[in-house]
C-alpha cells in the first residue's frame, strides 16, 4: 500500500516559488492500478516522481508498504527504491546498448551476480514479448517495443510497484491498447500495484480501478473508476468524462428537432443500463421518445448506458416521463445546442 500523507512540493524558481503539488493525501490500495488525471500543469508528474522521492517533498510524508521513505538515508531509499519501477512517455533507454544490456543495467545496478543476470533478462524479455529482439538498438524498435523494454527493465529488481509516466502518450492508438492490456496483464499475474499518469481518461476506462483529479497541484476528486464516470461531481472531473463519453449531436437534428418537446441527456448506470427503461415509461406515459444516440461502455465489467432523445408530447407528460426516469435512478440532463 502506498500512503501520501499532505504532501505538497514548491520549486524554487529565480522569480519565487512555484507551486508543484498542495496538501495532496491519497491511499493507494495493494495491487490496484490507480489513475493521476490532469491537464498540463496540473501537478501529477511531481506527485508521481514525488513517490519515489526523484522529487524531494517540500513537506509531508511518503508511505510505502509500512515504511516511510521521506524518513529514510541516502543507502536505505536506495535499496527501497529497487522496489519501485518507473516507466516513461519516452522510455528513456540507453541507446548506445542493446535491449538485453539495457535490461541488465537494472540489474547490475542492483548488484545482481553475474551468474544470475543472463537468465533474468530473457524471462523478462519473454515476459514482454521480446525474446527476439535481445541484440537490437533501441533506434531499431517501434515506440511500442521501446515501451515493452521500459517495461522489462522497471520489472527487472521485482518491484512492488511500477510507477508509469505518461506510458502511452508517445503511441498510436493500437500500440496504446498493446501496451495497456501488458501492463494489466502484469497487474493481473504479479500483484504489482500500478500508479499512472496520464491526461487521458480513455486509459483511465481502460485500465484504472481508481482514480484521482488533479488541478493547480490538489486533488480535486477521487474515487473507484465507474463511479467517476458514473457520476462526476466537479466541473474538471465532467469535463474530462465528457470528453470520453460524450456524444455531439450532428447539426442536422438540431435544426430538424421539435419545437413541443425537449432534447435530454439519459444516464443509465449498473443494471438499468441494461433494462428495458426507456420502453417500460412510454407504456406507462404518453409521451414519444425518439433516440438520437446511444450506447452502452462497460467499465471493468459494469455497464454504463449513454442515450440521447427527443422527448416530446403534452409539458405535464414530458415532465413526468424525465421524473420517471430520475426515480429509476437515471441521470437526466437537458441538452442545450452550443
Ligand atoms: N523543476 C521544476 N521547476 C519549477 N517548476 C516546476 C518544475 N517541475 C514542475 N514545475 C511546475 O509545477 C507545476 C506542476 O507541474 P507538473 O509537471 O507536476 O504537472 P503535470 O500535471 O505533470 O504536467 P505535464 O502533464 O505537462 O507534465 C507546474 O506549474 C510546473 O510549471
Amino acid at each position: 500500500m502506498i500512503e501520501l500523507k499532505h504532501l505538497n512540493k514548491q520549486y524554487k524558481t529565480k522569480t519565487g516559488s512555484v507551486t508543484g503539488v498542495h496538501d495532496v493525501s491519497l491511499t493507494i490500495r495493494r495491487g490496484t492500478v490507480f489513475g493521476i488525471v490532469g491537464y498540463s500543469g496540473a501537478g501529477k508528474s511531481s506527485v508521481l516522481r514525488c513517490i519515489n522521492l526523484l522529487e524531494t517533498p517540500t513537506s509531508g510524508e511518503i508511505w510505502v508498504d509500512g515504511v516511510n521513505l521521506t524518513s529514510l538515508s541516502k543507502q536505505e531509499l536506495r535499496r527501497a527504491r529497487q522496489k519501485i519501477g518507473m516507466i516513461f512517455q519516452h522510455f528513456h533507454l540507453i541507446s548506445s546498448k542493446t535491449v538485453f544490456d539495457n535490461i541488465a543495467f537494472a540489474l547490475k545496478a542492483a548488484d545482481k551476480p553475474a551468474s544470475e543476470i543472463g537468465g533474468r533478462v530473457r524471462e523478462l524479455l519473454q515476459l514482454v514479448g521480446l525474446s527476439d529482439k535481445a541484440d537490437s538498438y533501441p533506434a531499431q524498435l517501434s515506440g511500442g517495443q521501446k515501451q515493452r523494454v521500459g517495461i522489462a527493465r522497471a520489472l527487472a529488481n521485482d518491484p512492488q510497484v511500477l510507477l508509469c509516466d505518461e506510458p502511452t502518450s508517445a503511441l498510436d492508438p493500437m500500440t496504446t491498447h498493446s501496451i495497456l492490456a501488458l501492463l494489466r496483464e502484469i497487474n493481473q499475474s504479479l500483484g504489482l500495484t500500478i500508479v499512472l499518469i496520464t491526461h487521458e481518461m480513455d486509459v483511465v476506462k481502460d485500465l484504472c480501478q481508481h482514480v484521482a483529479i488533479m488541478n493547480n497541484g490538489r486533488v480535486i476528486e477521487e474515487g473507484a473508476v465507474y463511479d467517476i464516470f458514473a457520476n462526476p461531481e466537479q466541473p474538471l472531473t465532467k469535463e474530462f468524462v465528457q470528453n470520453t463519453l460524450e456524444f455531439k449531436l450532428p447539426r442536422k437534428l438540431w435544426d430538424r428537432r421539435n419545437p413541443d418537446g425537449m432534447i435530454v441527456k439519459v444516464v443509465f448506470r449498473n443494471e438499468a443500463a441494461e433494462q428495458a427503461i426507456i420502453s417500460d415509461m412510454l407504456k406507462q406515459i404518453p409521451v414519444n421518445a425518439n433516440i438520437l444516440h446511444g450506447k452502452i461502455d462497460y467499465i471493468g465489467d459494469k455497464p454504463l448506458g449513454t442515450f440521447i432523445m427527443e422527448v416530446t408530447g403534452d409539458a405535464a407528460q414530458v415532465e413526468r416521463a424525465l421524473t420517471y426516469l430520475v426515480d429509476q435512478s437515471c441521470a437526466v440532463e437537458v441538452v442545450n445546442h452550443d
